[in-house]
């Protein structure tokens, strides 16, 4: 296979960095006319360069064999095929054990191998042999991303042998599907957060399971000490004889955590180990490092297509750029493919798709037709794509990462962690056996870091200490941390949260801060639509974040980017991005989506889509929250952008004698990235929502904003 390697690529270095989850850098759009899939596979045969592991390390991971045949096992199982499946589950053997565990000890660890059936089982086993019963309290499982809890939920329903909902459901950000008669309920880590707002001690629970706490999201952090706290208060209450507390049983789960670590922390000494999976994965490596992973994963893939026998393919891409490049090129090939091989279909999976876009990838496909599911890592835990036969990974994913000392945030490219990598090659042979294709050297693999760095030590700490304020834990220095953040990342969330005004000098959650807390949003977000209420300009307020939840709502292809620009320009308005993205968003609206329109103007449709989506959202949102969403401000765009300020203030520079733009809070020099529409442009004062660091610190998603409007909006700047 012969891809053309003259298109620009994403380095892949640390200057790759990004913001807020979107791109720092300007988007290196591919020459797509030079990027071409040669059909001929067979002559340049990539695999001529990868390892067949069988061959030379015969590593396989095979334990335990199941009487499913690859065939039985895709039928849909009717409800005596799904016990005789459940039967099959390595974790089936060690129920007895599991029980007894849970009901001798405050707390166990569970490590169980990648499919040997701890997400689904074990909460099933702790309803089968009677620990729980909706009046002592019910189940809840964490998962880190919706994703996972939606399709858990989905199918221990139906091996329950309920609708979904009822006794089975689930709870993440925008959609509950839980009742009163449920007692398993999957959830985001971030719903039992916000759970415990109303409910500090979690006292509708009787167990709580923290599933894939390997993956040490800040939030799962926090939901551990927040656990334990509350499993003690229950214990001593419950000592005390008081009726209204019974205890709290925790378990931790992962098929990839330090056991010994979880134990120590939780004061418990129960690991159960769970070996064993049912089907055997193969992996191959590359027998050379790969240049370029993107062109790497699509030969992959194509060969995959061309040599192996029927079953999905799951390709792990670090973002949404290359996903949909990878997408386009996917399908331009599809369309010359030979008549007797099967057809193409592709599925995303990333984490700024809309819920009912990324559950598609379950779906089954039509006969006849391959699904090659293109994901960043949130597939790479928890879930379980039938059908899916080989895995793909490039090794790479985008860390975020905040730097204190100058406030800001970037994403960059990195490769995974040895846990990561081992995560990916477990979504295949979950059904029948599988391949894994790893785009890096043995020798790769070795090198890589055994965990990815937990968030709480990197990343901006502002949100989730606001949280930790309203929760009522006043010492967030002296939280009990699995590991504990930095004090210099810690002081900064507190700066942070100050200036917002959502905590007092004293370091005390203010009024305004509760009211942040609640909104399942970045402080600074949830300020502006606070302060939109008395501004009179909720709707705008509104449609702006909801924009800015995107990467970019324009694409502009390396071949056409001056016509792309061009076509921009009827958009364009003389206070900047936002209001720019605003009329955008009009036109959108007066075109009804159409995807001709879109096209011509360089439109990304989707992205869009996803646009309209979290309006909706959080219109809803707002008026759960009492916040009229109605707008009197007549399109003053002064006043909306002076409300987006009372949240951004931070991110403002002034312009200087030299022509220099400096930033008001670290006092840097800072310029006008290229994409805005500001760009070569000099106004008194500019307000950004993203610092990017490339060549020079660029500032993005830029407004022109008066001077004075700083000091009346942020009275408490302090340099
Ligand atoms: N949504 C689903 N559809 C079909 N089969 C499923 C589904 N979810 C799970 N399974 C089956 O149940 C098995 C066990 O899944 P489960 O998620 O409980 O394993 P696990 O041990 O938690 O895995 P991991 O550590 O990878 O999350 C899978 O290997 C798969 O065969």
């Amino acid at each position: 296979m012969k891809i053309n390697k003259k298109r620009k690529r994403h380095s892949i270095s640390n200057d790759n960095k990004y913001i807020n989850g979107k791109d720092l850098d300007e988007p290196e759009q591919i020459n797509r006319k030079n990027l071409k899939v040669n059909n001929n596979i067979k002559d340049d045969n990539q695999f001529s360069k990868m390892e067949d592991i069988s061959k030379v390390d015969n590593k396989r991971i095979s334990h335990k064999k199941s009487n499913d045949s690859s065939k039985n096992s895709r039928e849909k199982k009717n409800g005596s095929d799904l016990i005789k499946f459940r039967k099959n589950l390595p974790i089936w053997q060690e129920r007895n054990n599991l029980v007894q565990a849970v009901k001798k000890n405050e707390t166990i660890i569970i490590m169980g191998e990648m499919g040997s059936g701890k997400s689904t089982q074990t909460p099933q086993f702790l309803v089968e042999f009677g620990l729980i019963s909706s009046k002592k309290g019910v189940i809840a499982i964490t998962q880190p991303r919706r994703v996972a809890a939606i399709s858990l939920a989905s199918r221990v329903s139906q091996e329950f042998g309920t609708q979904l909902g009822q006794k089975v459901g689930y709870s993440v950000r925008f959609d509950d599907k839980s009742s009163h008669s449920t007692i398993i309920k999957y959830l985001t880590d971030g719903m039992l957060l916000r759970e415990l707002l109303s409910d500090p001690l979690l006292l509708k629970y009787s167990i709580v399971i923290l599933d894939e706490a390997h993956e040490r999201t800040m939030r799962t952090d926090i939901l551990f000490g927040m656990v334990k706290r509350a499993q003690e208060i229950r214990k001593n209450k419950s000592n005390q004889e008081d009726k209204n507390y019974e205890p709290l049983k925790i378990i931790i789960m992962s098929a990839t955590l330090d056991a010994e670590k979880f134990a120590r922390y939780f004061n418990t000494s129960t690991i159960l180990k769970i070996p064993g999976r049912q089907f055997p994965v193969t992996i191959n490596y590359a027998s050379e490092p790969q240049s370029d992973y993107l062109d790497a994963a699509l030969t992959t893939t194509m060969q995959i297509h061309m040599d192996q026998p029927k079953g999905d393919i799951l390709v792990f891409l670090p973002g949404q750029e290359d996903i949909e490049i990878l997408e386009k090129l996917i399908n331009d090939y599809g369309t010359s493919l030979p008549p007797d091989k099967l057809k193409v279909i592709t599925c995303l999976l990333f984490a700024a798709l809309p819920t009912e876009q990324q559950t598609k990838v379950f779906d089954p496909v039509p006969p006849g037709t391959r699904k090659i599911i293109l994901a960043t890592n949130i597939a790479e835990t928890s879930i379980t794509i039938r059908g899916v036969q080989y895995v793909v990974d490039t090794a790479k994913c985008k860390i975020r990462k905040f730097n204190p000392r100058i406030g800001m945030e970037s994403l960059s490219i990195e490769n995974i962690s040895k846990n990561s990598a081992d995560q990916r090659m477990g979504r295949a042979g979950r059904e029948a056996s599988g391949v894994c294709y790893r785009l890096f050297t043995k020798d790769e693999y070795n090198r890589m870091e055994k965990d990815t760095e937990p968030e709480i030590k990197r990343c901006n700490l502002a949100p989730i200490i606001l949280l930790l304020k309203a929760l009522g834990i006043d010492d967030v220095l002296g939280f009990d941390y699995l590991d504990a953040p930095s004090r210099t990342l810690l002081k900064r969330a507190l700066e942070q949260l100050f200036i917002l005004k959502a905590l007092d000098s004293q370091g005390r959650i203010t009024e305004l801060g509760k009211k942040m807390a609640e909104f399942p949003l970045e402080p600074a977000y949830a300020k502006v639509l606070i302060v939109s209420q008395e501004m009179s300009c909720t709707r705008e307020a509104i449609e702006i974040v909801s924009l800015l939840s995107v990467e970019s709502i324009f694409f502009s292809p390396q071949d056409q980017r001056e016509h792309a620009s061009e076509m921009k320009k009827k958009f364009i308005s003389p206070f900047g991005d936002l209001i720019t993205f605003l009329n955008v968003l009009r036109s959108y609206e007066v075109q009804k989506g159409n995807s001709e329109w879109c096209h011509q103007n360089f439109i990304n449709r989707r992205n869009m889509k996803h646009v309209i989506e979290v309006r909706k959202q959080l219109i809803q949102l707002c008026t759960r929250m009492g916040i009229p969403t109605n707008s009197s401000c007549g399109n003053e765009y002064e006043i909306v952008l002076k409300c987006i300020l009372c949240g951004f203030f931070r991110n403002s520079a002034i312009l200087q004698p030299t022509n220099n733009y400096r930033t008001i809070f670290s006092n840097q020099n800072v310029n006008i990235h290229p994409s805005s529409t500001l760009f070569n442009k000099k106004v008194e004062a500019v307000m950004y929502t993203e610092l990017v660091l490339t060549t020079k610190p660029y500032m993005k998603n830029v407004s022109a904003i008066q001077s004075n409007w700083l000091s009346d909006t942020a009275p408490n700047i302090q340099k």
